[in-house]
């Protein structure tokens, strides 16, 4: 296309809509009980139903891992983007907003920019989104006041623990936009799975069928285990169409 200036101008409508209008669809089952369910199986289940499909870059960079072993989270992707930045004017404000905008059966998710130095999370943080229905937190970056979160039974997952809070050091730049944690884009509406394993992020026009064909997996290892538990070789299960 040529523009009024006589020059080639770049058509960026395609390429922003797919970044920025992210279509939030409808989901065949409410967002509830979806969560529900995708806290009944497992990462490892996802991932490879994910595998199938095609999609080999959904999981969050290794280091998020669990506050606590047993924690298990699934949600609907609630974004937030920052970086370093040493300026604190509204910030509390700022964040208060945000955290006052989280949904129900929301997970919230920080793109932190590779942040190694601040908690984007903490004990008050946790106080206040659970009274909004959020579900979990997964921070690309650190958490403070660790006890007092444990004790609140509410699910995060991070790279570090620090006692060095945000303010001063870290701060937002938006929420609800698309973010990038390592390889895994992650648009708001996403669905999220955080368990031991890690975190993974289920493009959410796939999330009902993922969720289907992982229910079903669970169920299928059942039989598969039974025949190791019944004696058969490893040999023998891969013959009889097990798989590991
Ligand atoms: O501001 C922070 O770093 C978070 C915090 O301490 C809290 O939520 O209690
Ligand atoms: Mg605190």
């Amino acid at each position: 296309m040529i523009n009024r200036h006589g020059g080639i101008a770049m058509n960026l409508d395609e390429f922003t809509a797919s970044r920025e209008q992210h279509e939030i669809v409808k989901l065949p089952i409410s967002e509830k009980e979806l969560c529900d369910r995708y806290e009944q199986v497992f990462t490892s289940a996802v991932n490879d139903v994910l595998r199938e499909l095609g999609y080999v870059y959904q999981t969050m960079p290794k280091e998020i891992l669990p506050l606590r072993e047993d924690m298990k989270v699934a949600g609907i992707a609630f974004t937030v983007k920052g970086s370093k930045n040493l300026t604190l004017t509204s910030e509390m404000e700022q964040r208060a907003k945000m955290l006052e905008e989280l949904n129900e059966d929301s997970i919230c998710i920080w793109d932190t920019s590779g942040d190694d130095e601040s908690a984007q999370w903490g004990e008050i943080m946790t106080m206040a989104s659970k009274r909004r229905g959020c579900r979990g937190a997964i921070v690309d970056g650190g958490v403070r006041d660790t006890d007092k979160v444990l004790e609140q039974n509410f699910p995060v997952f991070c790279k570090y623990r620090t006692s060095n809070g945000m303010l001063g050091r870290f701060r937002m730049i938006g929420w609800q936009m698309p973010v990038k944690l390592g390889d895994v884009f992650v648009y708001p509406g996403d669905v999220i799975l955080g368990d031991i394993d890690g975190v993974i992020v289920i493009p959410r026009n796939l999330a009902y069928d993922v969720l289907l064909k992982s229910e079903y997996i669970k169920e299928n290892e059942k039989e598969i285990k039974q025949m190791i538990v019944d004696g058969l070789t490893p040999t023998e299960v891969v013959k009889r169409g097990g798989y590991f």
